[in-house]
């Protein structure tokens, strides 16, 4: 079983907006993100925020749904959490992230709200966004400040803009070297906290090529999923983290196998000429529990 609910698509909705509310969650993502922060203008913070209210209040919704509030530092950041806790969202996604403080001060708000509104306790989540190298330099600190803690993010554009560079197109190669290093530190600070790591969101929404190449790279590092802004990118983003028929294939022999050599009291055999070990049966277990997560293989076990 996979430990944690599978986020391979965390869709933002701009929170002024009605028609973004009513339908993001329709078209397939593991999570969606009303947002009440950078797409929406100063002079619509308080009608978006009635809106995320009413819509967290009064629609049904297939997948999680989060809220990404102003940060607290700003006008907004503390009204948001008044105003928005009391609607239940799944969890709350702090955006420029800088310290572990910020996130216990906001556990310490949720707790309170959970406590009068009854709410289970500890059932609103936290995710937080990178976007800073403040941000980043806490990272481990921010990730590891509350057990409501499920996700870092980076959120590439603010984080570029902060190193004074932009945020490029493509792989390593090609481009995107400007978050090579940040989003590899994101992933290390999640892994040691144990928690998962969310990719940036892909602006360009006619280049599907580069955006799979995108999603590729940050797979290969270690994301659990991307924040994206369009509906048309779901599938993209899906195709690349869900495991396909050959990784699933080849997990099934992988763990075939490794049996295999424990009942010979082994720690290791080769398959097709490749050593296999426990790092690999590891990563051949975590192919299978993300397949059956993703709806793509329900044997239990191998
Ligand atoms: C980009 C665009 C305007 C294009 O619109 P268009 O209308 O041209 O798109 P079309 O494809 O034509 O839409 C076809 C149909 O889908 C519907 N539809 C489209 N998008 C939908 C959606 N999101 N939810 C539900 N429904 C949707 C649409 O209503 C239509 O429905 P219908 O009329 O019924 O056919 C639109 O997508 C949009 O607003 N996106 C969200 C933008 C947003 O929230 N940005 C803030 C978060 S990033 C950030 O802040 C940076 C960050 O912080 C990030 C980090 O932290 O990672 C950092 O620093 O990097
Ligand atoms: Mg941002």
């Amino acid at each position: 079983m996979l430990k944690e609910r599978l986020r391979r698509t965390v869709m933002y909705a701009a929170g002024n907006n009605p028609g973004l509310l009513q339908n993001a969650a329709i078209y397939g993502a593991d999570s969606v993100i009303f947002d009440v922060e950078d797409s929406v203008a100063v002079s619509e913070k308080d009608s978006a925020r009635e809106l995320v209210y009413h819509a967290l209040k009064k629609l049904k919704f297939p997948c999680e749904i989060g809220v990404r509030i102003n940060h607290i530092s700003t006008p907004w950041g503390y009204d948001d959490l008044e105003y928005l806790l009391p609607a239940k969202p799944d969890y709350i996604r702090l955006p420029k992230g800088e310290s572990g403080e910020e996130i216990k001060d906001i556990d310490n708000i949720i707790t309170k709200v959970e406590e009068q509104q009854g709410f289970e306790p500890g059932s609103i989540k936290i995710m937080v966004s990178i976007e800073s190298p403040k941000g980043l330099r806490n990272a481990y600190e921010i990730a590891s400040a509350s057990p409501r803690m499920i996700a870092i993010a980076i959120g590439g554009e603010d984080f570029a803009a902060s190193l004074k560079t932009e945020k490029t197109k493509g792989n390593i190669f090609t481009g995107g070297r400007e978050l090579f290093v940040a989003r590899s530190m994101i992933v290390f600070a999640a892994r040691e906290a144990g928690i998962q790591a969310i990719d940036s969101v892909f602006s360009d929404l006619r280049d599907e090529e580069t955006l799979i190449n995108e999603v590729m790279l940050v797979k290969e590092l270690g994301f659990d999923g991307k924040s994206c802004v369009n509906p048309r990118q779901i599938d993209l983003i899906h195709q690349v983290f869900t495991p396909s028929e050959k990784e699933i294939d080849y997990a099934q022999r992988v763990l075939a196998v490794f049996e295999e050599a424990q009942a010979k009291n082994s720690g290791v055999i080769a398959l097709n000429g490749k050593m296999i070990d426990m790092p690999m049966v590891i990563r051949a277990e975590r192919v299978l529990a993300n397949a059956r997560a993703a709806g793509v293989y329900q044997k239990e076990g191998i």
